[in-house]
Order: C-alpha cells, then sequence, then structure tokens
C-alpha cells in the first residue's frame, strides 16, 4: 500500500514485532508533508470542549489568550443541535455536513440521554458503529480500523475490562446497533478506541478530544520521532521533523519524548501496552532527559536528608539505610507530584505558589538543568497560571527563561512545532506588553522584540505547519502588519537591523 510520501508494512523495532508501521518511500527533508488526511475517521470532543467548540470544523470558541489564536474569527460563536442537545456548531454549513456524515442516524438516539454527560469514548464509538451500520464507512477503511489491535486481553489482565464491558454495553444500546454488532464485537471496538486514538488539537496544539483514523493510527511510537502531526481544523497533516532517508520507519511519539525514561516507559506500558525500545530508550538513563539524575555527587547532605525523610514518610517501617539512586528517583518524584498538584488546581494563585516552589526546589538541589523535566513542564504551568492572574511581566520572563533554555534543548529543529508555537505565544504577549507600555527591562522595546519573534516564526511556521494552515496564515498576516509598521518606524533596514542586534541580546539576558 503507498500513498504520499509513505507506506505501510510490518514492522520490528528494538528487535521486538510492533505490527504494522507507516515507512518512507523517498528521502524526505524536514519540515516536509508526508501525508494529509482532509478527515480522520472519527473524532470526538471532550465533555468541556462540547459547549464551546464546533464538532464538525472543530473551531474553539473560547480561550483565545492574548491574541496567541488569531486563526479563530472573532465574534465567532456555536449554536447547539435542537434534537439531540449535545453537539453545537458554528455555522449551518458546518451542522448540515455532520449531519450528512451521520449525525441524522444517532440525533434522536441521543435525545433522552441529553443531559447525561457521555465519555468521549462512548460518543465516538456510537458515531463509528452508526455509521458503519448505515453503509457510511466502506469496506476497506473498515478492514483497516478493524485490524488495529484492541489489546483486549491487556485490558483483561490490567483489570479494566469490566469498565470497558459496561460501557461497551452503554454504547450499543445509545447507538441501537444491537442488531448488526454483538456485544464482545462493540467492547473490542470500545478497546480499540481506547489504546489507539490520538488527542484531537487545535492548530496550536490545545487539546479538544480524540480522533481515530483507520490509516494514520497505524503509526509507530518512538521516544525520537522523525514526524508529527499538525492539525487545522479536522485537516490532519503527518510532517517531517528531520531528514529522514527512504524505507526508514516513520515514528510520532505517543508521550511527551522530553520525559525521563521511566516516566516515558511507565506510561507507554500502561496506555498502549508496549515496553519502548526505541532509539532513546535503548540508551536507558543514558540520554539527555535523564542527565540529572547522573548527579549522584551533587546530591549535598541536605539533598540526602530530604529525600530520606520522604522515603521515611512513604514506607510504614525503615528498611534500612536508602541508596543514592533510590533518593535521587524519589526526589524526582516529589517535584513530578508537585507538578501534577499544580495541574490539578483550579485557583491559579494556589497552583502558582505549589509551582514556585517546586521550581525553587529544583533549583537550589541543583540536580536539574533548566531543560530536565519536570523543570520545562513546570515553567510551562506557571506561564498558564501568570497569565490567568494577569501578570503578564511575570509571564514574560518565564517566557524568555523558557527561550533561552529551554527550546533549544528540548526542541532543536527550528520547525518544531512546539517551539513555533510557544514563540508565537511569547510574541503575542511581548506585542501586547508593548501595546500597554510596560517597560519590562530598561532599554528593552517590546514592539521590536515582538517584531522579532514574528518574523523568524513567519519562516518557521510555513515549514512546521505548511503554508495552508490557518495558523501559518495569521502569524504571515500579522509579519505583514509589524514589517510595515517597523520599516516606517527606523527609514532604513540598517537602522532596523542595529536596533534588532540590541534587542536580541537583550532578550537574552532577560531570559538568563
Ligand atoms: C496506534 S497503534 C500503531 C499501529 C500498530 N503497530 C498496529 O499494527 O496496529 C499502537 C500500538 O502499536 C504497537 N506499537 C507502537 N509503537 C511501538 C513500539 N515502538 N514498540 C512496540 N510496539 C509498538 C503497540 O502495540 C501499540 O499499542
Amino acid at each position: 500500500m503507498s500513498q504520499d510520501g509513505y507506506y505501510i508494512r510490518d514492522s520490528t523495532i528494538g528487535g521486538q514485532a510492533a505490527g504494522k508501521g507507516f515507512f518512507s518511500n523517498r528521502d524526505l527533508t524536514g519540515g516536509e508533508p508526508i501525508a494529509i488526511i482532509q478527515r480522520p475517521l472519527m473524532a470526538s470532543l471532550e465533555s468541556e470542549r462540547l459547549k464551546d467548540t464546533c464538532a464538525n470544523c472543530y473551531v474553539w470558541t473560547e480561550g483565545s489568550a492574548i491574541g496567541s489564536r488569531l486563526y479563530v474569527k472573532r465574534g465567532i460563536t456555536v449554536q447547539m443541535c435542537a434534537g439531540c442537545k449535545r453537539f453545537r456548531y458554528c455555522s449551518k454549513a458546518c451542522q448540515k455536513e455532520a449531519w450528512n456524515r451521520g449525525h441524522k442516524h444517532e440525533c434522536k438516539n441521543l435525545k433522552p440521554v441529553a443531559d447525561k454527560e457521555l465519555p468521549k469514548a462512548v460518543l465516538g464509538c456510537m458515531e463509528i458503529l452508526v455509521r458503519r451500520k448505515q453503509g457510511l464507512i466502506d469496506d476497506q477503511t473498515w478492514q483497516l480500523l478493524c485490524h488495529l489491535d484492541s489489546h483486549i486481553d491487556d485490558f483483561k489482565a490490567n483489570g479494566n475490562y469490566d469498565g470497558i464491558e459496561l460501557m461497551a454495553m452503554g454504547t450499543s444500546q445509545f447507538s441501537a446497533t444491537q442488531d448488526t454488532f454483538n456485544k464482545d464485537f462493540v467492547a473490542q471496538m470500545y478497546a480499540r478506541i481506547l489504546s489507539n486514538s490520538m488527542t484531537l488539537v487545535t492548530p496550536t496544539f490545545e487539546p479538544l478530544g480524540i480522533l481515530i483514523d483507520a490509516l494514520l493510527c497505524h503509526i509507530n511510537h518512538s521516544c525520537h520521532p522523525n514526524t508529527y502531526i499538525v492539525m487545522d481544523g479536522p485537516q490532519m497533516q503527518l510532517r517531517a521533523l528531520r531528514d529522514i532517508k527512504k524505507d526508514e520507519e516513520l515514528f510520532i511519539s505517543y508521550v511527551d519524548p522530553t520525559m525521563p525514561y521511566l516516566r516515558r516507559q511507565s506510561e507507554l506500558e500502561q496506555r498502549w501496552f508496549f515496553a519502548c525500545k526505541c532509539s532513546k530508550c535503548q540508551q536507558g538513563i543514558a540520554s539527555q532527559e535523564d542527565d540529572w539524575a547522573r548527579k549522584l555527587a551533587s546530591l549535598t547532605t541536605h539533598n540526602r536528608e530530604l529525600a530520606n525523610e520522604e522515603i521515611k514518610r512513604a514506607q510504614d517501617h525503615s528498611v534500612g539505610e536508602p541508596s543514592d539512586e533510590q533518593r535521587l528517583a524519589t526526589l524526582q518524584e516529589k517535584t513530578f507530584n508537585s507538578y501534577e498538584e499544580a495541574q490539578q488546581q483550579s485557583d491559579p494563585a494556589e497552583a502558582i505558589r505549589t509551582i514556585e516552589g517546586a521550581i525553587a526546589f529544583c533549583t537550589e538541589s541543583n540536580l536539574w538543568l533548566a531543560h530536565h523535566q519536570p523543570l520545562p513542564a513546570l515553567r510551562d504551568e506557571l506561564i498558564v497560571n501568570m497569565l490567568a492572574v494577569g501578570n503578564y511581566e511575570g509571564a514574560w520572563f518565564e517566557c524568555a527563561k523558557r527561550h533561552r533554555h529551554a527550546m533549544p534543548k528540548l526542541y532543536p529543529q527550528i520547525h518544531h512545532p512546539i517551539r513555533v508555537v510557544q514563540t508565537w505565544r511569547m510574541a503575542m504577549l511581548a506585542q501586547y506588553l508593548a501595546s500597554t507600555g510596560t517597560e519590562v527591562a530598561v532599554g528593552a522595546d517590546m514592539a521590536l522584540i515582538a517584531a522579532m519573534l514574528i518574523n523568524t516564526i513567519s519562516v518557521t511556521s510555513r515549514m512546521s505547519h505548511g503554508p495552508d494552515n490557518a495558523f501559518t496564515k495569521s502569524v504571515q498576516l500579522k509579519f505583514s502588519e509589524v514589517e510595515g509598521e517597523l520599516l516606517g518606524r527606523f527609514g532604513s533596514e540598517d537602522a532596523m537591523n542595529a536596533a534588532i542586534q540590541r534587542q536580541v541580546k537583550l532578550l537574552s539576558e532577560m531570559g538568563k
């Protein structure tokens, strides 16, 4: 099977069989599109996003933080389907499209349960079953979908099968498909969705829900991926992260590849049921992500005592003197726990206190550098919460630190989509600070810094997202605005470039 820049065949990763996988059918360059899918087979929104996101084109109408989602049309709203009272659409055209794609066959079944919150995987599974029953999914796509492993035996082994059976019963009933699919088949399909779905995201990677695509869900995982997926509404693009040779396997990362080895392994084992033997995992804790853990020599008396206390607290009885490795693992656990705690805290001020405590601990312990997790994750969370409480200046300095220390290490390719989006958010924050006349640092010209960053993104977003993505187009529009303004302000390109050089230096200093 071959299309675009890939073909599908059996895969072996680190000596173990990994089912089918995607392979490149020619040499590819970083930033090049490999496959474009206009719409995944199924996408299902989170309960919260059902309220403010179009269930057809997936435009998220809320949450546009200080201009970073300029690609969302101003004033856009969603209207509820009068029948099922669950899905909302941003236009009559979107409603009609969803209706014809299959909603007309499930709308009235959903009506009696309008006030029940149904999990996204149940809604997604219902959609798939109803559409297949009505002949709206062709045989080839269906076979490809059913080929994806349901991991039903793994769910039985880990004790989650009962929950799956229960959800499958509800799915059958609400979709009125019992006459077509038996209960074991539905349980398998439900399990297949749980273990093969990807995250539905906005062009700037805000999570919206889950999706299944019969073709793209055949891509295997690596913690050192060579491709990634960007979305633009329902459109998915698989793009090359770096140069790839013909016949190399194409990988995306199912988890955050910047996390340490043991955390990646455990997440992959729990959600996707495999022990990763990718090129990075074969190095174990010898890769950059675990650098900090090799710093046994930096374990000061204070750190040792702190770890001892934590270990004692976790165990009812003393099991002798812990090793330094155990102490390190405990300290790491402690910082990740703070990160997870902050994510759960709904009050941003409280979350900021938790995060600042954890960052101070990481820094004082002298174990972590700015690019070692969970420090960058804590900093990302800090920025979000500072923006939520209106501390734009504080958020700016955190962005500057992230830009200087974390981004180049975590996302070395200039067109890495996360790097591009984070830089864009930073540019929009700089522009906001310029508009309020805030003096962030002596001599800092925030309008010029914003323009410099936008200039960079106007180039890199074309590679990360492709020239036709709505995000890229909004960046280009912004760039043409600031470019004109700047030339007008400085008169000549030479004067502008000299000013830019000064601001580049200042930006780096602000990130110290
Ligand atoms: C989304 S599917 C990918 C397609 C899959 N290979 C297939 O043929 O159905 C995810 C599953 O593929 C397998 N898989 C993906 N990446 C792997 C890897 N690096 N090593 C081993 N198995 C992997 C695991 O069974 C995982 O649950």
